[in-house]
């Protein structure tokens, strides 16, 4: 078993979501971060839909442009990452019993400006979607650059009032919550903020 995730099966555990810092080390991060600026000038990217929506209104919810990554097109670092999120939900199913038995991952490039409203991301679209995972790629992010990750954490007792967690998306840094349950915004973000996000899942009909 991989110990080094345990600090954030815990936080998913007792509050809904963990933040591991180093999943990928400084050069993964800077390998990975290559191949989506090389897939990106290629042209192989394209605005985040949300639904059937024009993409004028789309902007105004979410204004990343994303590539999903497939096992059969991966490059040796797009492999190495994905071996790194099987061996994660491999423990996740050692010590939560989800039933996770798949995932989907894509590139996320949010250009200066853009921001993702705050959305649930479960029932959009399939609610095979256990835990939403996110890994950032962003080099030196500092706090004025924005593009934090806001967590609405829902009151445990009767009338509590949310809490709010910020979450900068610091390279190497894992975020992983509850698909289901946990509200979440990205802040508008001053400089291009980069990372691959995706879902773990259990089989089964939508
Ligand atoms: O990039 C992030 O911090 C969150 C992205 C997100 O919420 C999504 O893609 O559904
Ligand atoms: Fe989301």
């Amino acid at each position: 078993m991989d110990e080094r995730f345990e600090p954030i099966i815990e936080g998913i555990l007792a509050d809904g979501y963990g933040v591991l810092d180093n999943f990928l080390t400084a050069d993964e991060v800077v390998a990975l971060t290559a191949r989506l600026h090389e897939r990106r000038a290629q042209g192989q990217f394209r605005p985040a839909g949300i639904g059937n929506q024009q993409v004028a209104v789309e902007k105004q919810i979410r204004g990343d442009e994303i590539l999903w990554l497939e096992k059969d097109t991966a490059v040796a670092e797009e492999a190495a990452f994905l071996a790194r999120i099987e061996q994660f939900m491999d423990y996740v199913n050692q010590t939560c019993y989800l039933g996770l038995r798949d995932f989907e991952f894509h590139y996320a490039v949010y250009p200066p400006g853009t921001f993702y409203k705050r959305h649930l991301d479960q029932f959009r679209s399939d609610s095979r979607r256990k835990l939403s995972v996110i890994c950032y790629l962003n080099d030196n992010w500092q706090e004025s650059d924005g593009g934090q990750l806001t967590l609405f954490l829902p009151g445990t007792q009767p009338g509590q009032a949310e809490q709010n967690i910020t979450i900068q998306p610091i390279g190497g840094r894992l975020v992983c919550f509850e698909s289901g349950r946990l509200e979440h915004e990205v802040r508008p973000a001053a400089r291009q903020r980069l990372s691959v996000t995706g879902w773990l899942k259990t089989q089964g009909v939508f």
